[in-house]
């Protein structure tokens, strides 16, 4: 579920009196989704989001994150785009939480990816970092290399109930990433959540993307590491080459990778997977019983980890030669 919070009517109703969308014909809770509740809204002058943010975001964020979404979309990337209020402001009250409405986008996210998905996201998230580079304001990504260890720290005493082992492994990689975590590569926006459930297609074309709400300043070629983890596996945990070369192909064709950002990509690609095991096995340990919410297998990810372990260079996932410069 992700709707935590609910909503009156009658609330509804004065929340939008702000704002120039018409008359309310329709509303309805999205079931998708952990982080916020969502709401799909219908009005009359057309279909949008209504999003009421949870105690995970920080309203301080949230110039951040709309903004960023407005920055985008005016530089023709197809993500949701904030509606305006009558004083000129994005973001409401509702239900004593911020709260704000955006745009929605048709499309639906593929359970299934292809290998053309995977090449269109690659091409999408390119196309994102070229546009956020201008993009004025920053945020710390506090779910970066030096967030990690306080989240396991919290986690660790646990981890063995999860897996055999899975305290003592861990340790080890987190140990490795702190030593060797790359501070010289390109900055800049990236979106850190890209995921298959971010990313809309009507058909075989991607029609947008979605969820920027972990949005932050951080290295570009992160961003594409954390696309691999979530686009190039398949089920059984084996790496899918021929997707991986769509992802860095479609990645590279609008933005080169340097050699020094190829280079790091296994090490990146580990940072990653351990980042996503992290916040899973966090929510696993302490999502009560009985909650609706999905819990997701920090396991995966674990095993993802122990895949980019013994990576040696980035042609293992998939790139092809691109007469990159350092
Ligand atoms: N602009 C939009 N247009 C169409 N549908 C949307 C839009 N924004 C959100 N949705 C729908 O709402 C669902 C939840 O949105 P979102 O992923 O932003 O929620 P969340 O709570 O931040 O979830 P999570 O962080 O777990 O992905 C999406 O899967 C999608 O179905
Ligand atoms: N995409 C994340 C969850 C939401 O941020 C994961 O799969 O662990």
């Amino acid at each position: 579920m992700a709707v935590y919070t609910d909503i009156s009517e009658t609330d509804l109703a004065a929340f939008l009196r702000d704002y120039d969308v018409g008359e309310l014909l329709s509303y309805k809770g999205i079931a998708e989704g952990v982080e916020n509740s969502n709401f799909l809204l219908h009005a009359s002058s057309g279909a949008y989001i209504l999003t009421l943010y949870e105690k995970r975001v920080n309203p301080d964020d949230l110039p951040f994150f709309l903004g960023l979404m407005q920055h985008l979309s005016d530089r023709g990337i197809s993500c949701p785009l904030p509606v305006r209020r009558k004083d000129g402001t994005t973001i409401g009250q509702l239900a004593g939480r911020p709260a704000a409405l955006v745009t929605f986008l048709e499309g639906m996210w593929m359970r299934r990816p292809t290998v053309e998905h995977c090449r269109e996201v690659g091409a999408a998230l390119a196309a994102m970092h070229l546009a956020g580079s201008d993009f004025s304001l920053r945020r710390a990504n506090a779910l970066s290399v030096s967030g990690w260890r306080p989240l396991w720290e919290r986690a660790k005493p646990r981890a063995d109930e999860v897996a055999p082992g899975f305290a003592e492994e861990t340790e080890a990689d987190l140990a490795f990433l702190e030593a060797n975590w790359p501070a010289d590569l390109p900055v800049g926006v990236i979106h850190a959540d890209l995921f298959p459930d971010n990313v809309f297609f009507l058909g075989k074309r991607l029609s947008g993307l979605i969820d920027f709400y972990f949005a932050c300043t951080d290295l570009l070629a992160y961003d594409v590491a954390i696309c691999l983890n979530a686009w190039c596996f398949e089920k059984d945990n084996s790496f899918n080459l021929t997707k991986g070369r769509a992802l860095l192909g479609g990645y590279t064709t609008v933005r080169p990778l340097s050699d020094r950002e190829a280079g790091m990509l296994p090490v990146l690609a580990r940072g990653s997977a351990l980042r996503f095991m992290l916040t899973r096995l966090y929510d696993w340990l302490n999502t009560p019983e009985g909650s609706l919410v999905v819990k997701k297998d920090p396991l995966e990810y674990l095993r993802r980890m122990r895949f980019h372990r013994q990576v040696r260079s980035p042609a293992e996932y998939g790139l092809e030669p691109q007469g990159a410069t350092a």
